[in-house]
């Protein structure tokens, strides 16, 4: 059994720390919120998160030094937008060396930062090399079920690597490792952008030969962004990369999906961020994306429309109408030589 502290009781922090618990640790769940940690220790429910009865041994706190006392291992599932904050949080507080596993998606728009940088370089006593990152195709609501779930952690030490397998592999969620963080990182994040993407097609009433269109081509722009930043293409070929887009582009479980859809159906931006109540972290990857492909010249044409409709106001109809009247061109004429990239050791 192992000590774990769980930080972020949303959806997602609330579904891990059921595997956790299910795999017989000591699971420590923390909120910023004292009203929500009390719910929790009283009816075992989270009701504004997830549909799901939780475990006794999951103790929820409000006090982080509380959280966080003697344990072995932290999972930080807090929206991206607050992670420098709980880091500085937990450098006020954290006495001893914890294995550091994040299962955040996002990418920071300011400084362009993936979250394990974002976390190395905002922690003291860690290393961006210590970190470890769990993604893969996982909506909390199924993991909260105990469907079956397949994700992958990785980190560039192999032994945090290995022990957050153990941490979190059972029978109904099935943990695999890669070598390849920033690909995997960088598939979770970006993802999020073709999702919303698919819920504006879905939301303008098209079909599916349009959603299919923009996981494959959605696929093809953000390995192109991915390998730019030096990840494997394979990895976006993988759960992280196909596996999350087709969850997420195709479930209303999906909050950027459900957003984007709320979108093509005539919603503003504000409104539907007020409705969802719930992080939609496919907004400021958007922004981040956008900014790095327009400086490196990286052709991401659906991740430009997203932005033109989330950032300039644009109707959804006329970008859908931009790509489809983009300059004829051959399918595969850079993903080709873009699989000819090793996979890192
Ligand atoms: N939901 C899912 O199925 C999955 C989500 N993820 C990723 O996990 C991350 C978290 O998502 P998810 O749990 O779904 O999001 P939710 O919106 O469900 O919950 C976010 C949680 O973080 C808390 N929070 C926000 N800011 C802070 C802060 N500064 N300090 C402490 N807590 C804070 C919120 O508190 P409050 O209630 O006060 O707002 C809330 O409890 C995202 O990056 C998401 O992409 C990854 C895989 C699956
Ligand atoms: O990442 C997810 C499933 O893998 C959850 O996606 P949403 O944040 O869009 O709900």
């Amino acid at each position: 059994m192992t000590k774990v502290a769980v930080l972020g009781a949303g959806s997602w922090g609330t579904a891990l720390s059921i595997v956790l618990a299910d795999n017989g640790h000591d699971v420590r769940l923390w909120t910023h919120r004292k009203e929500q940690a009390e719910a929790i220790n009283t009816t075992y429910k989270n009701e504004q998160y997830l549909d799901a009865y939780i475990p006794e041994q999951i103790q929820a706190f409000y006090e982080l030094n509380e959280a966080i006392d003697d344990v072995s291992a932290i999972v930080m599932v807090v929206p991206t937008k607050a992670i420098r904050e709980v880091c500085m949080e937990l450098n006020n507080t954290l006495k001893q060396k914890a294995v550091m596993i994040h299962a955040t998606k996002g990418i920071e728009p300011e400084s362009l930062k993936r979250v394990s940088q974002v976390i190395g370089e905002e922690m003291d006593h860690y290393d961006y090399e210590d970190i470890v990152v769990l993604s893969g195709p996982s909506h909390a609501e199924e993991v909260g079920k105990r469907q079956p779930t397949t994700v992958t952690v990785s980190s560039l030490n192999s032994h945090n690597a290995a022990l957050s397998q153990d941490l979190f592999i059972n029978e109904s969620f099935r943990v695999y490792t890669s070598t390849d963080i920033v690909g995997i990182e960088l598939g979770g994040a970006l993802k999020n952008i073709i999702a919303l993407g698919a819920g504006i097609s879905d939301g303008l009433g098209y079909g599916d030969n349009a959603k299919a269109a923009l996981i494959t081509r959605g696929l093809a722009e953000i390995t192109r962004l991915g390998v730019s930043l030096g990840a494997s293409p394979l990895t976006f070929l993988g759960l992280p990369g196909v596996g999350d887009l087709i969850v997420t582009c195709t479930s209303p479980h999906s909050r950027n999906w459900r957003a984007g859809n709320m979108l093509g159906g005539g919603q503003k931006l504000d409104e539907v961020l007020e409705q969802m109540g719930m992080v939609v972290e496919g907004v400021r990857t958007t922004k981040a994306a956008y900014q790095f492909a327009k400086e490196q010249q990286i052709e991401m044409p659906i991740t430009q429309g997203l932005y033109q409709v989330l950032f300039e106001d644009k109707e959804p109809k006329d970008v859908v109408e931009q790509l489809m009247n983009r300059t004829k061109r051959e399918e595969m004429d850079d993903i080709s030589s873009l699989l000819s990239v090793n996979y890192p050791q």
